[in-house]
């Protein structure tokens, strides 16, 4: 049985804004994709994707609890109760519609393939147009999700360096994870997340399992911390800790590490955040081929 063509997107499921990756663009996308599959015979499974690129579906929150500095945990699960799977792979983000037609992208930091369901970090912020109406839902009121979109691809390097700021660090969360799992992949992988303050830090016992790995390392740096008694325990989470934001020395001690590696590096944080990272890798000479936004926005970075 051959799976479906993609559904296409109606009128209203385009903002009008010129986004980047509009989901008319999409669409074409993944009729052409489609028509591949076809033509080689991969589309002979069938395939009950949960998620589509090009049309809304609706999902139900599971749950909702908060974690600390503005950040909120939610469990999204597909509504009716389905089997299938979601088609999302880590580092990709997935769009999140309101009843009142606004939507905004969301990195899933989990996957959960019995119940169908997946799990976002997000940060309020005040004002926030979406985050707030967010704030005020309930367990069991259904929003719109479809994607995924972006990702990055890493295959093929011996390490894979991640500055994630805020929740940007959702993105390398699942990232890491698979990456852990998965018996065949070696590449060293470093993490440093910046973070105001160490309770502010998002899935800090998830990092710290990984950073018990051969391959893994996690380096925080607090920018606004006050209290440093409390990152005297930080050995049980196998962290470095530096006080400040990620400085030029620090960037210099980072690459001269990766010499003779053959290095990912992937940003995601805010635009300050994402420009200063790049900008400092640019200062050491690192091709941009090899550096990587999560949203894909690089190409909007000024280039120094
Ligand atoms: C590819 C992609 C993936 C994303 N993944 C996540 C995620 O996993 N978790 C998450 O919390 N957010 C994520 N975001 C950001 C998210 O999509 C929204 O932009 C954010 O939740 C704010 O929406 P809002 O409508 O509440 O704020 P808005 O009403 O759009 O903005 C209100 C004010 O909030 C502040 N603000 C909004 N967004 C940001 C920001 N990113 N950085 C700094 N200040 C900001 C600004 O001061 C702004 O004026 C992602 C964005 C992209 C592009």
């Amino acid at each position: 049985m051959y799976d479906p063509p993609p559904e296409p997107p109606s009128e209203s499921d385009c903002c009008g804004t010129g986004c980047a990756d509009c989901v008319f663009d999409v669409y074409d996308r993944e009729c052409a994709r489609w028509q591949r599959r076809r033509q080689t015979g991969e589309g002979d499974r069938l395939r009950r994707d949960l998620l589509s690129a090009t049309t809304h579906r609706p999902y139900r929150i599971v749950s909702a609890r908060p974690l600390g500095d503005d950040v909120h945990a939610y469990t999204f699960a597909a509504t009716p109760k389905a089997v299938g799977r979601l088609p999302v792979a880590y580092t990709q983000h997935v769009h999140v519609r309101l009843a009142n037609g606004l939507s905004r992208p969301y990195t899933p930091v989990a996957v959960g393939d019995d119940d169908c369901s997946f799990d976002v970090l997000v940060k309020v912020y005040p004002g926030g147009r979406f985050t707030g109406r967010l704030l005020e839902m309930n367990v069991d009121d259904v929003v719109e999700v479809r994607g995924p979109s972006g990702g990055v691809r890493h295959d093929g390097y011996d390490s894979i360096v991640m500055f994630g700021g805020g929740t940007g660090v959702a993105g390398f969360v699942g990232l890491i994870g698979s990456l852990l799992d998965d018996d065949k992949c070696e590449a060293l992988l470093r993490l440093h997340y910046s973070s105001k303050t160490l309770n502010g830090v998002l899935m800090r016992k998830e990092l710290a399992g990984y950073a018990a790995y051969w391959n893994c390392a996690v380096h925080l740096y607090l920018t606004r911390e006050r209290d440093w008694s409390q990152c005297s325990k930080s050995f049980w989470y196998n962290e470095n800790i530096t006080e400040g934001r990620i400085s030029q020395d620090n960037m210099a001690e980072i690459i001269d590490k990766q010499q003779n590696l053959r290095t990912l590096w992937l940003i995601c944080g805010n635009d300050e955040f994402n420009q200063y990272i790049f900008n400092s890798l640019q200062i050491y000479n690192i091709k941009q081929d090899h550096i990587q936004l999560l949203d894909n926005s690089i190409k909007d970075l000024k280039v120094s």
